[in-house]
């Protein structure tokens, strides 16, 4: 696999920030929405960056360490929440609406037979193995799921997306993406594991403690970026790292969600490194460690909005902030133009 990434470009970056210094307001004083448009300059390689066209992708795949009782919710209720994408009655799909964003729903990993649904069809296979007790997946699998998550990426792009969403939909999946951020920052899990669902306290425990026995099972061994996906990830999770990848191959940036994204997102950058530059933060999720997992990312999260969803939603609520910003970078007058007094240089 070529893990060189390209480099966003420097000139457009330096351009759009003399760029934003001309436009009518106090130097600095749009913050965040400034350097959000200048770092979509460097993506674009253009001072004046292209509207944003943001295309959503949801994997979808099912976790057999549900067998140890880590979620809330029974398993069966990845195939149905698939089904309900595929009917557009899940949040992801009025977010989509909503924000004009493409969306499109991937069988990564289901562990029933979701055939009959208009949606891409990609099972590697029925749900990964469980991660306490065995590899969750193998290395060919893991390298199957990366390219499922490619391929989205080159269909979105193709259709004309300039900025890339991952979705997760997985019962379980915040205890791979626990293991991945532990095993991927050094963090322990009673810092990273989380009560996703909303997992009572009894079975927060439990689910630290099987983080603690997969970490446990690879302790000591060196593992690679796709190794590590295979001991202690899950389909959608390696997926979604691959969608990141292709787009960054492709100089097209991706908003992170959040804590499988994130979990996905460190996995990307153990494969390569450079995936770091293309990552744009959306939130901070409700989730425990996912404050820790951005900052070891280097990445700040927009807003907080006490989300814990997954499916993409944080990053697909933050898409009009960033669209705001484009259009501010690009439609607003500099002092010039509007006859208005520059500060004396
Ligand atoms: C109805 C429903 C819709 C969801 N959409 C995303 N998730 C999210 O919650 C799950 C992760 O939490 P845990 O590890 O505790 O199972 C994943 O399916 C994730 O996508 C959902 C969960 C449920 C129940
Ligand atoms: O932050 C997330 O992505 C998240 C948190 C809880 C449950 N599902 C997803």
């Amino acid at each position: 696999m070529n893990t060189t990434l390209p480099h966003p470009d420097s000139v457009a970056l330096d351009a759009a920030l003399a760029r934003q210094a001309i436009l009518t307001k106090p130097t600095g004083s749009l913050g965040r929405l400034e350097d959000i448009a200048c770092r979509f300059a460097a993506w674009q390689g253009r001072t004046v960056p292209a509207p944003l066209s943001p295309a959503i992708a949801v994997f979808a795949a099912d976790h057999g360490v549900c067998e140890e009782g880590v979620s809330a919710y029974p398993s069966v209720v990845t195939g149905e929440m698939v089904k309900n994408f595929a009917a557009g009655g899940a949040a992801i799909n009025v977010l989509a609406k909503g924000t004009g964003a493409r969306l499109e729903v991937v069988d990564v990993g289901v562990a029933v037979d979701l055939s009959q649904l208009p949606i891409v069809h990609a099972k590697v296979r029925a749900g990964s193995r469980n991660l306490a007790r065995e590899a969750a997946l193998t290395r060919a699998e893991v390298e199957a799921a990366l390219e499922v998550g490619a391929a989205a990426a080159r269909r979105a792009i193709a259709d004309g997306a300039n900025l890339l969403v991952a979705g997760d939909m997985g019962i379980g999946n915040t205890t791979p993406s626990a293991a991945l951020i532990c095993r991927l920052t050094a963090y322990s899990p009673d810092v990273i594991v989380g009560r996703g669902t909303g997992v009572d306290d009894a079975t927060l425990q439990l689910k630290q403690q099987v983080v603690g026995l997969a970490l446990n099972r690879v302790a000591g061994r060196q593992l690679d970026g796709i190794d590590t996906l295979a001991e202690l990830g899950g389909l959608e999770i390696a997926a979604i790292a691959g969608f990141y990848l292709e787009g960054a191959r492709q100089r097209v940036p991706s908003l992170v969600d959040g804590f499988i994204a994130c979990a996905a997102a460190l996995a990307g950058v153990a494969i390569a490194p450079g995936l770091r530059d293309w990552l744009l933060a959306s939130h901070r999720s409700q989730e425990n460690g996912h404050g820790l997992a951005l900052t070891a990312l280097q990445l700040e999260p927009l807003v907080d909005l006490g989300l814990r969803l997954g499916e993409g939603s944080g990053a697909a609520a933050c898409l009009p902030l960033l669209r705001l910003a484009l259009e501010l970078h690009a439609g607003m007058a500099t002092f010039a133009e509007a006859g208005v007094s520059d500060k004396p240089a």
